[in-house]
């Protein structure tokens, strides 16, 4: 009998683990707060129930907590009434306090296995997800020191299902490692933007911030409230983080004062050398991709033109991304590959039509 899958929070993490499910075949029970999600996924077919009531779990096999923080720490004592073998997992972008939580309040604490997928956006709500939002992104799980293996390995199947690659990890590593990948990137975006944001001349500011600064800042969109429940309850290891960065500035800033170029070079090319590796062989948190770049005219049309002839040659683009985009001055497409040959043969049918693409 196929398993049945019930998610408490159909907002952009609930919602894309719904139709990600359902898209399977899955019989899916979501569960929301907020009734117009859950008609608006009842309607689409994600779930089988049109109304809210965590009761409609009780038959399930595995139940999802996709809410934020303190809201998730809240309802995992009310999941007692679950079959003892139901597996019960989370979504939160911490783990400590959910884990200790669990561990404290479940009476069957060890079927409990912490989730943290490392993909997501700024919006949040239903509407915000998709059902490809797992497909080759990492995805942290915690079970607890007394969890059964073949829990831990029902879950880990069930997850690569959606296409996420799991990696199963401890509650210490995971902390350290997402308040320097993730917590402290959203803590510099908003002060960064609060900076500019108390300038006199914030108009200004806004109206001419270019690339560079959008690049850096696409993360200050996000909920302030999902995000003061993140930083709080990470708190320790996100103070650490700060200190950190805030050395590598006063570090900048005193190369820069004694004015040795030299120096200075040296210090961003430390920072290159990390961004590099971002992507290629293996390293970063992100999939190696092969990438390349194209110039594309400004005209209506280009891109499907492109995307068209490298599906024509059953070429797959993994991740696009358009670098600049100016009025009337064409822009930089970015495609990336998941192999080095299928970038080659995208370079060279790139080139023949005159795109100019260069290897990156
Ligand atoms: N946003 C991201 O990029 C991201 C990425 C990975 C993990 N997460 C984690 O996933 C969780 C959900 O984040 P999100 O971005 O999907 O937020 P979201 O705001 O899009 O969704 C949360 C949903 O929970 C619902 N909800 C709130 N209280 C509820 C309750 N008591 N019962 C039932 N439903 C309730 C809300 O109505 C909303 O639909 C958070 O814990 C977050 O840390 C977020
Ligand atoms: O891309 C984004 O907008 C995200 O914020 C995603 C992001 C991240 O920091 O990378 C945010 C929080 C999660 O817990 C995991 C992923």
């Amino acid at each position: 009998m196929e398993m049945k899958i019930g998610i408490v929070g159909l907002g952009l993490i609930g919602g894309s683990l719904a139709r990600a499910f359902s898209y399977l075949g899955y019989q899916v029970y979501g569960i929301d707060t907020n009734s117009q999600y859950v008609e608006l996924a009842y309607r689409e077919k994600v779930i089988v129930n049109n109304h809210s009531d965590l009761n409609l779990l009780t038959s399930c096999d595995v139940v999802f907590l996709a809410t934020p923080p303190e809201t998730t720490l809240q309802l995992i004592p009310a999941l007692n009434f679950l079959k003892p073998e139901t597996i019960i997992t989370d979504t939160v972008s911490i783990k400590g306090e959910i884990m200790q939580t669990a561990r404290e309040k479940l009476n069957n604490a060890k079927n409990f296995i912490g989730g943290h997928p490392l993909t997501g956006m700024e919006r949040g709500g239903y509407q915000a997800g998709h059902r490809f939002l797992f497909e080759n992104s990492y995805y942290f799980l915690i079970p607890g020191p007394d969890a059964p293996e073949d829990t831990v390995t029902k879950l880990k199947g069930l997850l690569e299902k959606i296409g996420a690659l799991v990696i199963v990890s401890d509650v210490t590593t995971h902390d350290r490692i997402t308040a320097q990948l993730s917590h402290l990137p959203h803590a510099i975006a908003y002060s960064l933007c609060r900076m500019c944001q108390k300038e006199e001349d914030n108009e200004l500011l806004l109206k001419l911030a270019a690339g560079g600064f959008r690049d850096l800042t696409r993360i200050a969109a996000s909920s302030p409230e999902l995000w003061s429940e993140i930083l709080l309850y990470n708190r320790e290891e996100v103070a650490k983080s700060i200190d950190l960065f805030i050395g590598e500035l006063l570090t900048l800033k005193n190369l820069l004062m004694a004015g040795n170029k030299n120096e200075i070079s040296a210090f961003l090319k430390e920072g290159q050398e990390f961004r590099t590796n971002l992507n290629q062989n293996g390293k970063g948190y992100l999939l190696p991709l092969y990438d390349l770049t194209a110039n594309i005219p400004d005209r209506p049309g280009m891109l499907a033109k492109v995307t068209g002839l490298l599906a024509r040659f059953n070429i797959n683009i993994k991740d696009i991304e358009i670098l600049k985009a100016r009025e009337g001055d064409g822009g930089v497409l970015k495609l990336s590959f998941a192999t080095f040959e299928e970038r080659q043969k995208a370079f060279s049918l790139l080139e023949k039509e005159g795109y100019r693409p260069v290897l990156r």
